[in-house]
């Protein structure tokens, strides 16, 4: 599914009206009918009273139609206006007027007291006060307001986005309406699906307010959701070597987790032949643990990890490979560092570079800007700050942008991970992945999803669908594990051991996880 900046939706909404001849207000009468029929489906209109709860835009508009569809239908409802009514513009304007001739209940309110007296007499409040038109921090009694929704205990309905919530970034402008429920118009907005702005919808539900196909599949919209797509089957005679044969340059003294969760990964989910190229001193031990990889012992530097004389040795032994994977556990001795950036640079093959490796190409990225196979890169927040030399909240605050800022200037498909993990493509599109839980953000996590988009790739042939189902079967493999044990304590080898099973129930039910959302967008 499409997801939408706010610019973006504007635009639709101008489409739908020039191009269709749809009238604005047809377009608020459909926002408000969607929403009352949520309302209905969850709520006792003979029994449960309603607050409504408008501010001064279109948002409070969609309000004004949900408070008259309910009061037609004799249901107990008050609205409150938070802004002065003289300033309702067009439709907004119109339904105001409407409500006024219905003799439906409305009041001004002035601050947040008033507001406070109100509450205790309903049970369900809707919150219409800041759509997408949010401009700025929320303050004064539009703060305390929000604040006494929030405390209140009360049900909340959110008319398309949680009020407070950025619709471009997802982050939270002062303070946001903790919703149980968002009714959301077109196609969800950026804001509704990046973190913390998810959270806050509670359940979110998209309808598309009479919009023509041909406006909802704009293929100028570039950010989608990661949808699961068919896997090929595997031959009756596979063999080893078709399901693909990569090599790890990974691990040093003192890190062999990291080296080995990459190349176990790749094993557990499908992958053929595992090669793993690290400091001969270590290689016996990781043997021990996964004894189904194949070890390519190396030279080591006098601090135990991987020399530079290796380079030749690597790029030779990997002309038979089919990816390089760099980077987890490599350290960050100075040397190592080096051969990584040679060894990236020199490649012809399709690289993954992780962990460490991305150290090394934050020190000078121009090793993998001109390389001609495909780079994928796999950063978690903090090292994509370092890749483009910024601070971690720049990061954060807009995701989207900065994740494709990044694909262009590094020539590389990217994986920006954290809650809803992106992966963006240098012609600009962006995917958001569903799955997935807070429980895998455990040490090592990483280098399993390092593994599987690896095994993805030998399967797919194909880096940036590989990505996408590697994140996407990581996801999975971790939500199968929190199902069993919980979130708290899982490690990264319970998502690796549960990639088997994540590969089982991704073929079996990929389609109903693509047409559901993976339960997370509920379409009306
Ligand atoms: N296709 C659709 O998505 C449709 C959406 N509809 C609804 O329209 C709103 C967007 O309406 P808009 O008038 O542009 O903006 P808002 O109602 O969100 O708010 C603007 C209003 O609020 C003031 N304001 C902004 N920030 C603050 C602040 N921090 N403190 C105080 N006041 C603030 C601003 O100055 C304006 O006065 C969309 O979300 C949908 O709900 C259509 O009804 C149907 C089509
Ligand atoms: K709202």
């Amino acid at each position: 599914m499409k997801i939408v900046s706010v610019e973006q939706m504007r635009q639709m909404d101008q489409t739908a009206i020039s191009e269709f001849g749809i009238p604005d207000q047809l377009l608020m009468e459909n926002a408000g009918l969607a929403s009352y029929e949520k309302i209905r489906d969850r709520f006792d209109l003979q029994k449960d009273k309603f607050l409504i709860v408008c501010g001064g835009g279109n948002n409070g508009g969609d309000g004004l139609v949900v408070a008259r569809k309910l009061f037609s239908n004799e249901a107990k409802v008050q609205v409150v206006l938070l802004s002065n009514p003289s300033k309702f513009k067009g439709s907004a304007h119109l339904n105001y007027q409407i409500a006024q001739q219905m003799k439906i209940p409305t009041q001004s309110i002035e601050n947040a007291q008033d507001f406070e007296t109100l509450l205790p007499a309903f049970d369900v409040i809707v919150d219409a006060i800041f759509g997408t038109g949010l401009d700025r921090e929320v303050g004064g009694k539009y703060r305390d307001i929000i604040q006494a929704i929030n405390r209140s205990g009360k049900p909340v309905v959110s008319i398309d986005i949680p009020s407070g919530i950025n619709g471009n970034t997802g982050q939270v402008m002062g303070i946001a309406v903790k919703a149980d429920m968002t009714i959301t118009f077109g196609l969800p907005k950026l804001g509704n699906l990046l973190l913390p702005g998810f959270e806050y919808n509670g359940q979110l539900f998209v309808t598309h307010i009479s919009f023509a196909p041909k406006i909802f599949n704009n293929p100028e919209v570039q950010t989608q959701t990661n949808d699961p797509v068919e896997l090929p089957e595997r031959p009756t005679d596979a063999h080893k070597g078709f399901c693909g044969k990569v090599l790890f340059v990974a691990g040093a003294a003192n890190y062999l987790g990291a080296p080995y969760f990459a190349a176990h990964a790749f094993l557990k989910a499908g992958g053929g032949l595992s090669y793993l190229a690290t400091p001969r001193q270590i290689a016996s031990t990781i043997a021990m643990q996964g004894p189904e990889i194949i070890f390519q012992p190396l030279q080591a530097t006098e601090s135990g990890s991987i020399a530079h004389e290796n380079l030749d040795f690597l790029l030779e032994f990997s002309e038979d490979m089919e990816m390089v994977i760099v980077g987890p556990g490599a350290s960050l001795q100075a040397e190592t560092q080096q051969l990584i950036r040679d060894l990236l640079e020199k490649s012809p093959k399709p690289v993954l570079v992780d962990g460490d490796g991305l150290t090394a190409v934050a020190k000078d990225p121009a090793c993998i800007k001109f390389r001609q196979a495909p780079t994928i890169l796999t950063p978690h927040p903090g090292e994509m700050a370092r890749l483009l030399n910024i601070s971690i909240g720049e990061v954060q605050k807009n995701r989207v942008e900065v994740l494709r800022r990044a694909c262009k200037e590094l020539n590389a498909i990217i994986v920006l991970k954290g809650a809803h993990s992106l992966i963006g493509h240098p012609d600009g599109r962006v995917y958001m992945n569903l799955s997935g839980n807070p429980g895998m953000a455990t040490a090592g996590s990483g280098d399993v999803l390092t593994g599987t988009i690896a095994a993805m790739y030998a399967l797919l042939k194909d880096p940036l669908l590989a990505t996408r189902i590697g994140v996407f079967l990581h996801g999975l493999a971790g939500d199968l594990a929190a199902q069993k044990m919980g979130m708290d304590g899982l490690l990264a080898g319970d998502i690796l051991q549960h990639l088997p099973e994540a590969l089982q129930h991704y073929r079996r039910h990929w389609r109903e996880m693509k047409n559901q959302n993976y339960g997370k967008i509920s379409l009306v």
